[in-house]
């Protein structure tokens, strides 16, 4: 009997069990899925990918990733229970069949292995990585402040103590070098999903400047839409717009390198709650936090296969 099928999708795993859990997964859905190694992590650890593909070589594709933070559990938890639609899903939904038949989807679901080991082990609030340097007596680079694009800039920090610490270059970190160096050599990504929590938000570049992005129309409505298929589901409100005009100025983030390399759809998500419960968002919220996140996944994937 699948062993994934005794996994439980409405608990919180350890990162043991959630990379015992994507090797099933590659195993059991070995027609659509596979799992790819793209680095290392500061600690060692594998940097792990699920690729959704039903054939073709080189397709355009969508990128998701959930916990570039450590403490922000409920996102490896949507990304766990997104996985798991999306093979369930192809050949029956008319949305991901049509996506799955022209476009791969990659997705990495513990983008920071070694800052997620050490929520379980030793601090539940842990954000950053566990990088260290000679001289350097504070552990951990920000990894959504790492990245080229606007990289030092206002809303991040130079202090290695801060929790939004730059890092000392753009790219210093593997957890972030890895996704650079396989984005850039796939090529061909369309769309990048980077989620956080929380605060209920769907934003898109940029976060480094109040100047808006070209496409910043499209994104808006695209957002709006999105937003509004998420609230179908259970009536969550979610506010939609730019990074820096949304949220706050940050700076070498995710969305805005992926944008500046010409990923179009680049957005990013900051699921449930808005602060009753914060990164420590009852288990019980996980599935109804996916199901509703799915609706506006879906229509990110759906546009971008249109477009
Ligand atoms: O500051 C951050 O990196 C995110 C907000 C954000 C999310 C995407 C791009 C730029 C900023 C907030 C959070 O998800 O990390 C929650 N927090 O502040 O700990
Ligand atoms: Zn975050």
């Amino acid at each position: 009997e699948r062993s994934t099928s005794s996994f439980s999708y409405s608990s919180y795993h350890t990162l043991e069990e959630i990379y015992t859990w994507i090797d099933n997964f590659a195993t059991e859905h070995s027609d659509i899925a596979s799992k790819i190694r793209i680095g290392y992590s500061f600690e060692n650890r594998s940097i792990l990918v699920l690729k959704f593909s039903t054939g073709g070589s080189q397709r355009p594709a969508i990128w998701i990733d959930t916990g570039i933070h450590a403490r922000e559990w409920i996102t490896h938890a949507t990304g766990i229970w997104t996985a798991r639609k999306i093979v369930n899903e192809y050949g029956k939904d008319r949305i991901v069949t049509n996506v799955l038949n022209a476009m791969d989807i990659f997705m990495e679901i513990v983008s920071n292995p070694d800052g997620f080991a050490f929520t379980h082990s030793m601090n539940r609030l842990w954000r950053k990585n566990k990088s260290s340097r000679p001289g350097i007596f504070c552990i951990g680079v920000d990894l959504n402040r790492n990245w080229k694009s606007g990289f030092g800039g206002n809303g991040s920090n130079n202090s290695p103590c801060s929790e939004t610490y730059h890092g000392p270059s753009p790219q210093s970190e593997p957890e972030v070098a890895a996704i650079v160096d396989f984005i850039t050599a796939h090529g061909n990504i369309k769309a990048l999903i980077s989620i956080h929590s929380y605060s209920q938000m769907l934003m898109y570049p940029y976060g480094h400047t109040l100047e808006p992005v070209s496409d910043q129309e499209e994104l808006y409505s695209l957002a709006k839409n999105a937003v509004q298929a998420l609230y179908k589901v259970h009536g969550m409100e979610y506010i939609f717009g730019s990074i820096s005009t949304t949220l706050y100025v940050a700076s070498g983030i995710t969305v805005d390198w992926a944008y500046d390399s010409g990923i179009k759809y680049s957005f990013s998500f900051e699921l449930r709650d808005t602060g009753r419960y914060g990164f420590l968002l009852p288990a019980a919220q996980i599935v109804p936090t996916a199901q509703e996140t799915w609706l506006a996944i879906q229509t990110i994937m759906e546009h971008t296969l249109n477009h």
